[in-house]
């Protein structure tokens, strides 16, 4: 009987093995020679969320729920799973293969959930959406170009002077209101690091930005990009802070964890790995070539992407490095509104293990995700002027922002109907939106007079999307280990109880032969 409860342990354990790529840490990360975790690893880390079988029908959604089954064509490796060390010697013991149960507080019934209270709604949390408005370009003020919008950051209020154009002036309310002198450290600090918090307490947490094109998404998302570890550059954006503000935290806590990272562009309504393994290097110069992934369903209203590749990280330098690696291969155009365009959108997800002990000694691993979403600008093709690939790439581009307006409404005024099915984008993000995440907004807008139609929309859809209302829920996984002790404790006291019911039954069986 312990041997067929043990065997139903191990599979699951096994099983998480099958998908994700470890990279070795650059030589200036890798533990010293001495180190037993340098011995050469062959882990494939841990697989947050059970293997993506949709006839399992296992409740994964949207960017935040997304789990990656294993592509047949990679390299998948055999033999028993190898611990994943985080690479300070003291932390050795913490083994992605501990994590025995694979589900949310929600699914699984462990440990306790609990944000505000303990009723449906007191989870519940609204979408932040804080706004970001650019200053004028060197280019705009050559040309006097005048600025039309106009930020009060104490009062969180942004105002459109539709009075230029003898209309009565618009103002909106935001949770957080960033004017055109607001710098990259400060958006971080007070929209994004509470959310990097959450993370490391096991939510899955998703930051996008969204606005017209050139309206500074990318340079807010990303900025100036690390080239190597040392100080952070004034003008870095979200994703290199946040790899920072994680590793702080958890080297300062002196925690065991583990970590991997994903990235993605969707283009076209196409999906592709922007950091596909060098087997795929070929495809690297033709873009158009690239293999594409494909977005499943689970069967319970989430999605898996097949095929994406894991890889498991130790370091800040090295989040940085693919950071750099999974950007450049990103499709951008030279637009009449932006030198640089991105024309896709693009997701990178870092996914935490963190080993906690509770009181009473219990051993848990909290799971969080943090997506880091860059949207592509919805833009005017007749204002753009993009003609052939680019108007097409336009059209697919406005299509699936579309498709996120009507989400937006449709969750803003409680439709039965929600059209996340309509786009891959939407697919994605499902869990980010009316889901178990936590998520922020940060709507870019440009101050420019001559984008005033797209600021006004932009302005619109961020300020219906503050009332959207996540329930998020916490992830946490018992250790295997301790599920083991649990066992083999269960196991010990019906060893006891078996001996003492023989030796009971022996004793009377003598006691009434005797007579
Ligand atoms: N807050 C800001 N401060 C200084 N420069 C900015 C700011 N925001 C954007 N920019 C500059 O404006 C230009 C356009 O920004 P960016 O490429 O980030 O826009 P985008 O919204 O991502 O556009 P697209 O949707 O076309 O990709 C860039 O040159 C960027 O450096």
């Amino acid at each position: 009987r312990s041997a067929r409860l043990l065997a139903r342990v191990r599979p699951l354990a096994t099983s998480k093995f099958q998908n994700t790529r470890k990279r070795r840490p650059p030589s200036s990360s890798r533990p010293s020679p001495k180190s037993p975790s340098r011995i050469p690893q062959r882990s494939r880390g841990f697989r947050p969320n059970p293997p993506p079988d949709p006839s399992s029908g296992v409740a994964l959604g949207g960017v935040a729920g997304m789990a990656h089954t294993p592509n047949p064509s990679r390299r998948s490796w055999v033999g028993p799973p190898t611990p994943f060390l985080t690479p300070r010697p003291e932390r050795r013991e913490l083994r992605w293969a501990e994590a025995g149960s694979h589900s949310s507080v929600r699914r699984s019934g462990v440990g306790a959930c609990s944000i505000n209270g303990s009723n449906d709604r007191d989870r519940e949390a609204n979408v932040q959406v804080v706004l970001r408005c650019r200053p004028l370009s060197v280019e705009e003020q050559k040309a006097n170009v005048q600025s039309a919008v106009s930020c009060n950051d104490t009062k969180r209020e942004v105002t459109v002077l539709n009075s230029l154009f003898k209309q009565a002036d618009k103002t909106f309310t935001f949770d957080t209101v960033f004017g055109p002198k607001s710098q990259q450290r400060a958006i971080y600090d007070h929209a994004v690091a509470p959310i990097v918090d959450d993370v490391l307490e096991g939510y899955n947490c998703t930051v996008f930005a969204f606005g017209q094109t050139g309206t500074g998404k990318t340079y807010t998302m990303e900025g100036e990009m690390m080239q190597q570890v040392g100080e952070l550059p004034t003008s870095a954006g979200v994703m290199p802070r946040a790899v920072r503000h994680i590793f702080d935290i958890l080297e300062a806590q002196k925690a065991d964890y583990s970590m991997k990272v994903t990235f993605l562009e969707l283009y076209n309504e196409e999906i592709t790995d922007l950091l596909a393994s060098e087997d795929q290097s070929r495809f690297l110069e033709d873009r158009h070539k690239r293999p594409t992934l494909s977005l499943m369903e689970d069967g319970k209203g989430g999605s898996v992407i097949r095929g994406l590749e894991e890889i498991v990280v130790y370091s800040p330098g090295e989040i940085y490095s693919l950071l750099q690696h999974g950007s450049t291969r990103r499709r951008t155009a030279d637009t009449a509104l932006n030198m640089q365009s991105s024309r896709s959108h693009s997701v990178f997800s870092i996914y935490i293990h963190v080993k906690v002990t509770t009181t009473g000694n219990r051993e848990l691993i909290k799971c969080g995700r943090l997506n880091l979403v860059d949207l592509a600008g919805s833009e005017s093709i007749a204002r753009s002027g993009a003609k052939e690939v680019r108007a097409r790439e336009a059209g697919e581009l406005n299509k699936s922002l579309l498709t996120l307006g009507r989400v937006i409404t449709a969750l803003v005024e409680d439709s039965v109907h929600v059209p996340y099915r309509d786009s891959k984008l939407t697919r994605l993000l499902r869990e980010s939106l009316g889901g178990k995440a936590k998520t922020c907004i940060i709507a870019t807008v440009t101050p420019s007079v001559h984008c005033l139609e797209e600021t006004l929309v932009t302005l619109d859809y961020a300020y219906r999307a503050k009332s959207i209302r996540n329930k998020p829920e916490v992830n946490q996984k018992v250790c295997k280990s301790v599920m083991l002790k649990d066992l083999y404790k269960k196991m010990e006291k019906m060893k006891q109880g078996f001996l003492q019911f023989s030796s009971y039954s022996y004793s009377s069986h003598y006691h009434i032969g005797s007579h």
